[in-house]
């Protein structure tokens, strides 16, 4: 009896855990989003954005929802670092891509990046979210703009037909952008909760084509 009570109270408490992958170019401001996440959703306040360096490697963070555990691993974003982006994709259950909406001179640089990132194929099904962060400053480009700044980008860039594999013009197309501020912590819910609820669905998803 005992252990059909205790069986069915760890199904009930049962938690999913899922690991989502924030990466961009160095200076983007993934780290003090990873940070603002901590203090929004955990006991322990995140780091504040003064004590916050450029990241060497790796910073994790872990949040409890309803029956759901996200982990968030926070991937260096500088040139040389990120290659070890890629050891992270077989395990990942999403992506965010952070670009530094403030910074107009390296736009192009973070689309480069962007699209090798779009390209491969471990996260070809994984759900995918761009985020235009630092919109606390005031001539930061918004969500619209952002968007529109890819778009242009990608027709200058690839000849017309050259898409790398199939699905990418449709991933392009159906693109969530969200605009968000780690500093101030604007659309930080936001981004959690569509992450939260996208990581379930796509695990609904492949239980539906799995039985
Ligand atoms: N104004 C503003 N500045 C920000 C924001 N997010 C980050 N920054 C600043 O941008 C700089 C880089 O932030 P980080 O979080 O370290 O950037 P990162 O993407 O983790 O960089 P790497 O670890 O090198 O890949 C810091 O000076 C931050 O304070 C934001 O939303 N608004
Ligand atoms: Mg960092």
């Amino acid at each position: 009896m005992y252990h059909l009570l205790r069986g069915l109270h760890e199904h009930l408490t049962r938690k999913d855990e899922f690991s989502i992958i924030i990466i961009g170019l160095d200076n983007a401001g993934k780290t003090t989003i990873l940070e603002r996440i901590k203090t929004l959703y955990t006991r322990t306040p995140g780091l504040p954005p003064e004590r916050i360096g450029p990241t060497v490697g790796q910073n994790m963070g872990k949040i409890t929802l309803p029956s759901t555990i996200l982990q968030f691993w926070d991937l260096g974003g500088q040139r040389d670092i990120r290659r070890i982006w890629e050891k992270y994709y077989d395990e990942c259950h999403a992506v965010a891509y952070v670009i530094d909406a403030s910074d107009k001179a390296r736009l192009d640089e973070g689309w480069e990046v962007f699209d090798t990132v779009l390209s491969s194929p471990q996260i070809l099904h994984v759900p995918l979210l761009l985020l235009a962060n630092k919109q606390d400053v005031p001539d930061a480009l918004t969500v619209e703009e952002i968007r529109e700044n890819y778009e242009d980008w990608w027709q200058r860039r690839h000849q017309p037909g050259a898409w790398e594999t199939e699905d990418q013009p449709e991933r392009v197309a159906s693109l969530d952008v969200m605009g968000v501020s780690g500093l101030d912590g604007t659309g930080i819910k936001e981004m959690v909760d569509w992450l939260f609820i996208r990581v379930q669905n796509a695990t609904r998803k492949k239980d539906q084509s799995d039985s």
